[in-house]
């Protein structure tokens, strides 16, 4: 079998131990390895003729991108967690141990328990490539660094700065981790070789020490200064969290336990919290994340057709929405974008929206000011069809009105060429009643993107009954290159998103006017793991936006949309939410930084008394009909799979990442559970709650979705 790993030595005495795992495109960490380099670390140190070694990469730009996740999923015990995080520390030690200095090469991704290796190295230097990314990510699978890093990483770094690193999962560039001296140097990739070995030659005294503020120097210098760090982030946390996600608090608790017991304590607790994590439904549910959104990238979203070449975009409306696209298009796919309007201010709009995202990277020193104007450069405008034949994909972000997006797609037709996609921002309109107007029906899609545009992961790729596979590989493409995860839905009203939000925002509704204060609903769902509450989400939507949506759902899809006839009152009293300062919060409020309810909507809404019911039951009434939902659009092809639900769910509206998405929480529940609950809510509350065939007949049967 090949090797993963080969020795090479070099007549100056250093040493090269190459990490090239066969067969894949990224090194992971995998336990096999164990024994492989244990051999190599023991022949080294009794070689006296290596005088230094340099641990560097076979892959061609990328370090190591952590231990094998995969390999985790497949523990099915805490103490086989537990073995394969003591059989890291084994081979870390060790290579921390070595007389001689070992210095890591590192260009690419050099994540989890890639940094965690390089970390055991003496010295580290990396290349100055955009590539080039260094982090601790395992919060984000709800696990922890559990290959030493707890321990390593707050000694390097400092306690602050390793737990902000531990607890975000965020990915340092090489010049802050310069700075912060985790690396000792950063050089161009064509020299990174050399200046590995001219450092191992030199020896280990070459190490970086981390500048840290007189304060960090103060509050790290004792065990009872340090508690003060540890619980400040533990509050952090819980705050953050709502316990939720176990992992931020036992990553906490290793650093605390190895700065204020020593390294081998610190390894020993590690060990034990990496393992319960690595078992806990929390980090099943999120590692199930990164494989779906993994798998997902290798799917053209049409079998067997290959995306055509987006060369240069037009965007048609520089408002909230065109403007967010444009600015994606160009900042992120690094696409040309013309964007179109009726005015100059939607024109500038869109312009000001992708400065300001340019000028956020600029600040953090993420890009120069001149990459920033080069990006820039590639937005244009205009408010006629001027310079749009060359358009391989139009996106219209323009009003709700199918007349008005109708004149689009024959302008379209008309000013650009044969093959120009036509891509609709709808969040609503069925894509096949737009392409009723088109001559070449199979350019024209749906292409979804949620606000704001250049935060929302998702995009819903709409195709319509006509819509050519061409046409929806060539969008999804475009979309990924927006940094996007796109999920290809089939047509029909509100599509997968907003059709399964739409009941769970009635509910919402519903609770309130049974006399529920709006900030106990809001706390019930933010504490079940949505990111904000039902009522602040429709404030910061609009009051306006949902109230077009409903009838055109239930138009298209029955009584059970229809939203509460009270809520058109809000209407009534010009309430649209955040966007016009006046909704069921108080905006404005320069008094107070407190989000506050404005009571006066109770008295619009005509709800007198107030009941508080039990935070659980008001989060499980709202959360079944989205979960129901879900099921009749997987049951009718809206999507394609539970797998794409689950994605769709998350990245869309933030069903809570813990749960793993809508299907994988049925499936937690039990489906005959979840079937006995709407039965009761059904009982209680009316039809709406009536569980749908597809899920009766899964109880039946006895059978998941996945
Ligand atoms: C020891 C403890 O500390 C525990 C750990 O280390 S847990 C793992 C921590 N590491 C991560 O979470 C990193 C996960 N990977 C990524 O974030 C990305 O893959 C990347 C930023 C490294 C690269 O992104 P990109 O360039 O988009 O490439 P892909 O995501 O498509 O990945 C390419 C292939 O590599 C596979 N892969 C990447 N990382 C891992 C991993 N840690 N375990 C297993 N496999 C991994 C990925 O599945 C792709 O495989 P394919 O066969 O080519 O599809």
């Amino acid at each position: 079998m090949e090797k993963t790993f080969n020795l090479s030595r070099r007549e100056d005495g250093i040493a090269i131990l190459t990490m090239d795992v066969p067969g894949e495109t990224m090194n992971t960490l995998k336990a096999e390895f164990g024994p492989e380099i244990s051999e190599i670390l023991a022949e080294i140190k009794h070689d006296a003729s290596v005088k230094g070694l340099v641990v560097i990469s076979g892959k061609s730009d990328s370090f190591v991108a952590g231990a094998d996740i995969s390999m985790l999923d497949a523990c099915t015990s805490v103490s086989a967690a537990k073995e394969l995080s003591q059989q890291g520390h084994v081979v870390f030690n060790e290579l921390e141990k070595l007389s001689i200095p070992v210095v890591a090469a590192i260009n690419g991704a050099c994540l989890g328990g890639g940094l965690e290796l390089a970390l055991a190295c003496h010295l580290r230097v990396c290349t100055d490539d955009k590539k080039t990314i260094m982090g601790v990510p395992e919060v984000q699978l709800g696990l922890l660094p559990g290959g030493g890093g707890t321990q390593r990483l707050p000694r390097k770094v400092g306690i602050t700065t390793a737990l902000d690193m531990m607890l975000t999962g965020k990915q340092i560039r090489p010049k802050q981790a310069l700075k912060m001296a985790l690396v000792d140097d950063v050089v161009p990739e064509s020299i990174l070789l050399d200046t590995a070995i001219a450092m191992a030659k030199k020896g280990k005294s070459a190490a970086k020490v981390a500048k840290k503020s007189a304060l960090n120097k103060v509050l790290e210098s004792t065990s009872t200064t340090r508690d003060i760090i540890f619980d400040q982030a533990a509050k952090q946390v819980q705050k953050k969290t709502l316990g939720n996600y176990p992992a931020p608090a036992k990553i906490i608790d290793c650093v605390k336990q190895g700065m204020n017991k020593g390294m081998i304590k610190g390894l020993e607790v590690e060990a034990s919290h990496f393992a319960e994590l690595v078992m806990s439904p929390e980090s099943e549910s999120l590692r199930s994340i990164f494989f779906a959104t993994t798998e997902m990238k290798k799917e053209t979203g049409a079998e067997g057709a290959e995306p055509r070449k987006v060369n240069k975009a037009l965007v048609i409306g520089g408002g909230l929405m065109g403007g967010g696209i444009a600015s994606v298009t160009t900042t992120k796919a690094k696409i040309p974008a013309r964007v179109k309007d009726i005015n100059d201010k939607g024109l500038s709009n869109a312009l000001a929206y992708a400065y300001k995202l340019l000028a956020k990277g600029v600040k953090r020193r993420h890009m120069t000011p001149a990459v920033r104007d080069n990006l820039m450069a590639l937005m244009t405008t205009t408010t006629e069809y001027k310079g749009v034949k060359d358009a391989d994909i139009v996106v219209e972000a323009v009003f709700e009105d199918l007349a008005l997006k109708h004149q689009m797609v024959k302008d379209v037709e008309r000013e650009c060429h044969e093959n120009t996609i036509f891509a609709s921002n709808t969040s609503s309109l069925p894509i096949g009643q737009i392409a009723e107007a088109a001559q070449r029906p199979e350019n024209v899609i749906g292409l979804h993107y949620f606000s704001p545009v250049e935060k929302m992961p998702l995009v819903e790729v709409i195709a319509h009954k006509t819509t050519s596979p061409e046409t929806i590989a060539t969008t999804v493409a475009f979309a990924r290159k927006q940094g996007k995860t796109p999920i290809v839905v089939q047509d029909g009203a509100g599509f997968y998103v907003n059709r399964i939000l739409a009941p769970y925002m009635n509910e919402a509704a519903q609770v309130l006017l049974s006399g529920e204060k709006v900030e106990s609903l809001d706390k019930a769902l933010v504490k079940f793991g949505f990111p904000v509450g039902p009522i602040t989400l429709l404030d910061e939507v609009g009051i306006d936006v949902g109230a077009k949506i409903a009838p055109i759902l239930t138009q298209e899809l029955g009584e059970r949309f229809r939203a509460p006839d009270a809520f058109d009152k809000l209407l009534a009293d010009d309430r649209k939410g955040r966007k016009n300062g006046k909704g069921f919060y108080q905006y404005g409020n320069k008094k107070s930084k407190a989000k506050l309810v404005d009571e006066t909507v109770y008295q619009v809404l005509g709800v007198s008394n107030q009941t508080t019911g039990s935070a659980s039951d008001i989060a499980m009434r709202c959360v079944v009909l989205m979960l129901n939902e879900a099921v009749r659009c997987l049951d009718e092809g809206i999507i394609a799979n539970p797998r794409d639900g689950d994605i769709g769910a998350i990245f869309g509206i933030g069903f809570p990442p813990f749960l793993g998405g809508p299907f994988r929480y049925m499936d937690s529940m039990g489906i005959a559970t979840l079937v006995s609950k709407l039965r009761q809510y059904e009982q209680q509350h009316g039809e709406r709650f009536t569980p749908c065939d597809k899920l009766i007949q899964m109880a039946e049967e006895g059978i998941n979705f996945y």
